[in-house]
């Protein structure tokens, strides 16, 4: 079923620069929502914006403008500031993605290090970040501003191969910014050597929770906080940034103000009924079945790739393309990082693959040299397809990024927003599909500035759905032949998710369970007359237990017993 509807007015988006907002005092140790102080460190007078910083990306302000350190001066890249003005304040700062939130925090930070010379040994700055790609980013960003010498930088995640020498390294060396995510840090402060690591901090100065609303969720939430209580009782400034701020993280930042603090400002360059998308994003929802996934998706990189291409021979009869020749980077993200590697062995089959642009797998279940592998061979392409979860969801920045797909219902509407943001970084322009179940159609509501494919557009599809649709299934049963622990983990990860967010189905768990074992046949080629295998521990963990229709096992069979 493809909808006809179409969105006639896009609202015009504001960029983290374009300065319109509510002076809305509050009182003490309560945020305060302040007409934004703009662009620097040290200037940071309100101000009103000016027409071109309202209209366009960037403020009319130039970096070489700040009374900032030089050095700091001559290693910035960009010649406008998008960034406000920090100054020395607690700030709860909201602006949208692709907006240069990094050297909104980096340079103010990194700008009091430089004016404090005399301070106490030890990091003067903590960055968290929830995913150790957006941690490695920050920290390559960081490297920009200052050399090596004047600089020290460590980046403290997982996935390495020697945590204990990482340690190591960390309480011998002197470091000015640390960027961590919470997991690993967390490990630190715990260990055997936590005194250690807490005389590490004692010179902290700035601290900075990139993606706050994510870092404050319930999956983070216990190792944050376990961060933040065991960090110096000393007076620091407090920044915290994303794209997404509901109010409940209102509250929730306030008990991580350290020692001294009066309460933050909560800076926002969304207008009061702005959505926190951009309106050069065309943003468009396919509404199909779970079956037909996979073959709209490559109907849709198909036409994506005739969209890109240039023809190479003209006849009367045929057009032949000689490839995409203008660069289409496209990211898809999938629910799980099961689906990610379903999809990925589906597109990677011989059939499909030879007519696709080359094809990266970034989840949490890969390997993180697997990982860097893949986002750094990504970041490199000119035209390339990311099959991606969550991990590459937020603040990861790919240049060139050209269509974001969405394949089935986002977590939330927060995700879908910050997934949508890959594209269209730094004013360039960019577009956002989202696939959709019809159980899940309720999704689109959240989103104001989605649209339905023009009846062209979905007759186009359909076409394209069609031809690949035998593609798919012929893959997709090769696949539960050869390899079906593919296939269980995919549909174990279907029922883990869908569990987590019935609220949006409004599946109940009978339901749930239904649907899964339906979408192991159809989507997912399943051929036994058992559902998939599914751990009785896990039943028990997303809360099935007593639900019919489960195939629950003790322990999962040997591989060769599965195939
Ligand atoms: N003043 C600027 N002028 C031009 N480009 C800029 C400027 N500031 C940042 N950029 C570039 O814009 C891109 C996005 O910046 P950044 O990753 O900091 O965005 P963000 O707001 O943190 O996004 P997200 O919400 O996705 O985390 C980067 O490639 C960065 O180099």
């Amino acid at each position: 079923m493809f909808r006809t509807l179409r969105l006639s007015v896009v609202p015009r988006s504001l960029s983290f620069s374009s300065l319109h907002l509510r002076n809305m005092s509050r009182p003490h140790k309560k945020p305060r929502i302040q007409q934004m102080s703009t662009a620097t460190a040290t200037a940071n007078k309100p101000r009103s914006p000016s027409p071109a910083s309202a209209a366009g990306h960037f403020t009319d302000k130039k970096f070489q403008d700040l009374n900032i350190d030089r050095k700091l001066k001559d290693n910035i890249k960009h010649e406008f500031m998008t960034e406000p003005g920090l100054a020395g304040k607690d700030l709860l700062v909201q602006a949208k993605t692709g907006t240069g939130k990094t050297v909104g925090f980096l340079l103010p930070a990194v700008e009091k290090l430089l004016r404090n010379p005399n301070r106490a040994r030890g990091a003067a700055i903590l960055v968290l970040s929830p995913t150790r790609e957006l941690a490695h980013q920050i920290a390559k960003e960081a490297r920009t501003l200052l050399p090596e010498s004047a600089l020290r930088i460590l980046c403290v995640t997982g996935g390495t191969s020697n945590p204990t020498a990482d340690l190591d390294r960390f309480i011998s060396n002197h470091y000015d910014l640390i960027v961590a995510t919470p997991g690993r840090l967390h490990d630190y402060f715990t260990g055997p050597r936590k005194s250690e690591v807490y005389a590490k901090f004692t010179g902290l100065q700035t601290l900075v929770l990139d993606e706050v609303d994510r870092l404050l969720d319930g999956g983070f939430a216990r190792e944050l906080e376990g961060v933040v209580n065991m960090l110096p009782k000393t007076p620091r400034q407090n920044l915290f940034f994303s794209a997404t701020i509901q109010p409940k993280i209102h509250r929730v930042a306030q008990a991580y103000l350290g020692v001294g603090s009066t309460g933050y400002e909560f800076i926002s360059t969304l207008k009061e009924d702005e959505m926190n998308t951009h309106q050069h994003v065309h943003q468009s929802y396919i509404i199909t079945p779970f079956q037909k996934h996979l073959s709209t998706l490559l109907a849709l990189l198909h036409i994506d790739a005739l969209k890109h291409a240039l023809p190479k021979v003209r006849t009367s009869t045929s057009t032949e393309f000689s490839g995409p020749s203008t660069s289409s980077k496209i990211i898809v993200f999938f629910p799980t990082a099961r689906q990610v590697a379903f999809a990925n062995a589906v597109l990677s089959s011989s059939g499909i693959k030879k007519s696709l642009p080359p094809i990266f797998e970034l989840h949490s279940r890969k390997s993180q040299s697997a990982r860097t592998k893949a986002s750094d061979a990504f970041r490199k392409a000119s035209s390339a397809i990311l099959l991606s979860s969550d991990v590459a969801a937020r603040g990861v920045d790919f240049p060139g990024v050209t269509l974001v797909v969405q394949v089935a219902m986002p977590s939330s509407a927060e995700q879908y927003v910050h997934r949508l943001g890959r594209t269209a970084r730094a004013g360039a322009q960019g577009q956002g599909i989202l696939i959709l179940d019809p159980a899940e159609e309720r999704f689109v509501s959240t989103q104001p500035y989605i649209s339905a494919p023009t009846s062209h557009e979905a007759k186009e599809l359909e076409t394209y759905t069609h031809t690949y649709s035998q593609h798919v299934s012929y893959a997709v049963d090769a696949l539960a032949n050869n390899t079906p622990e593919i296939t269980a983990q995919a549909y174990v990860a279907f029922l883990g998710y869908y569990k987590q967010y019935s609220k949006a189905t409004k599946w109940s768990s009978a339901e749930l369970v239904e649907e899964a074992e339906k979408y192991a046949r159809k989507v997912m080629g399943w051929k036994d007359v058992l559902p998939p295998p599914v751990l009785a521990k896990t039943v028990g963990m997303m809360g099935l237990k007593g639900v019919k229709g489960l195939n629950i096992v003790k322990s999962l069979p040997p591989r060769a017993d599965r195939t």
